[in-house]
């Protein structure tokens, strides 16, 4: 590696990554106890059009919505009330629309999300976990996506990890007052 800083980095993180990445770090924005699924919605120039995670919808508490689905009282159900990473990103979208963009999930889309996609003219998905293709929702996306003419596959990220240590980041934060005045005095 050259460490001369004479020459670009070459430990960037590529497109994909940064898009998965960021998909990811979405999701730590979700509530729910027991999947957390974040999406980013990526145009051709490689610039992001929306981000979403998982959560309750406007307006209606996470303290007060019920995040569990065991409750034998049939509406106390998250699923009757969560909207998903996918529909909140293509929803959050900063564009008129989200024609031929590529979509970035941290799990494979249930069938509601794929009509979604579907509707807003996304092309293509990019997906980490299919840990619920065993599923018929899940399995009635694919064969929408097959109809639909989209594309999906899985992704392989190229970096094993990204890790942002704020802790240590904090360490190069920008010199006290003090330090300022020495280093002032010390260039006179
Ligand atoms: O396409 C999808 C599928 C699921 N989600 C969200 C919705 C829920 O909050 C969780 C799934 O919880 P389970 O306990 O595994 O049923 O994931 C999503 O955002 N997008
Ligand atoms: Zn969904």
């Amino acid at each position: 590696m050259d460490t001369s800083n004479e020459h670009k980095r070459l430990d960037y993180i590529c497109w994909r990554d940064y898009f998965m990445a960021i998909a990811f770090l979405a999701a730590k924005r979700s509530k729910d106890p027991v999947c957390q699924v974040g999406a980013c919605i990526v145009n051709k120039e490689n610039k992001i059009m929306g981000i979403g995670y998982n959560g309750m919808p406007n307006g209606c508490c996470d303290d007060f919505f019920p995040w569990g689905k065991n409750s034998p009282i049939p509406t106390e159900t998250k699923a009757l009330y969560v909207c998903h990473a996918e529909m909140n990103a293509i929803l959050n979208k900063n564009s008129a629309d989200v024609k031929d963009c590529t979509i970035f999930v941290g799990l494979f889309p249930c069938n509601e999300c794929a009509k979604i996609i579907i509707q807003s003219g996304i092309r293509e998905v990019v997906y980490l976990s299919d840990e619920k293709a065993h599923k018929p929702s899940y399995q009635a996306s694919k064969r929408m996506f097959d109809a639909a003419g989209i594309k999906y596959w899985q992704y392989t990220p190229q970096t094993d990890k990204i890790v942002i240590d704020f802790k240590k980041l904090k360490l190069s934060e920008s010199p006290s007052k003090a330090e300022i005045e020495k280093l002032t005095l010390n260039d006179v």
